[in-house]
């Protein structure tokens, strides 16, 4: 699965970007609110105004403090995946994953690069999704952090024998010459930001990178 990052795209031409990625499996919506890191996008209204003219899933990536009291919000006004990150939860993640799935989307967990997988390998059984950052959260753009694939290899270990029901997700630097690796190492969904929207032709991008990382899997 391919997830276009929208961090990269035109915040002028929203509507006309959402577009261009039509071919794209979910569209990935980086939320920032320049407190849990050094940046700031968007929120849920504007969430809300893309959801209405998406023709695919939001992948909402809420890069925030308090996720418990914000993330079923987005859920609320459509996102189909909401993803919140496990070192902004003040108290238990499954509970902020139970009001998600209460209110409609799949619930996601993202872990920093730093952050180790095994510390939270039993909340992940109440997840549907979980986000593997290969960069530093906050600005697209940034180089891909190899060193952080042994991790999703443990993901996909997890996942193939029974002791995990998600997908894997890597977000940060992937592009035709690191979404082999990522793939080969077990991701399921791949974000895309500059390597799909730097590109002349997002479409033809999309299908690159999806072929790429089908022939890898
Ligand atoms: O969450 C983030 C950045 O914090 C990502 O979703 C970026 O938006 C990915 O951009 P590229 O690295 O693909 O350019
Ligand atoms: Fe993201």
């Amino acid at each position: 699965m391919i997830a276009p990052s929208l961090l990269s795209a035109d915040f002028a031409r929203l509507a006309d970007e959402v577009a261009r990625v039509a071919d794209a499996d979910w569209l990935h919506v980086d939320v920032m609110d320049a407190h849990f890191v050094p940046n700031l996008t968007l929120g849920r209204p504007v969430v809300e105004a893309i959801q209405a003219v998406s023709p695919i899933p939001l992948d909402c990536h809420l890069m925030i403090e308090a996720p418990e009291r914000w993330a079923p919000g987005y859920a609320e006004v459509g996102a189909g995946n909401v993803t919140v990150h496990a070192e902004a939860c003040t108290g238990d993640p499954r509970d902020v994953a139970s009001d998600i799935r209460a209110a409609g989307a799949l619930a996601g967990l993202a872990l920093k690069p730093g952050t180790p997988l095994e510390r939270y390998e039993d909340v992940l059984r109440d997840f549907d999704t979980l986000l593997v950052m290969t960069v530093e959260p906050g600005f697209g753009g940034q180089a891909f952090m190899a060193e952080v694939l042994p991790k999703v290899r443990r993901a996909r270990e997890l996942v193939d024998t029974g002791h995990l029901r998600l997908l894997v997700e890597v977000d940060g630097g992937i592009n035709a010459d690191t979404i082999e690796q990522a793939a080969e190492a077990g991701a399921d969904v791949f974000v895309a930001g500059s390597a799909v929207y730097g590109a002349d032709d997002p479409a033809r991008a999309i299908a690159a990178l999806r072929a790429q990382a089908t022939g890898a899997a």
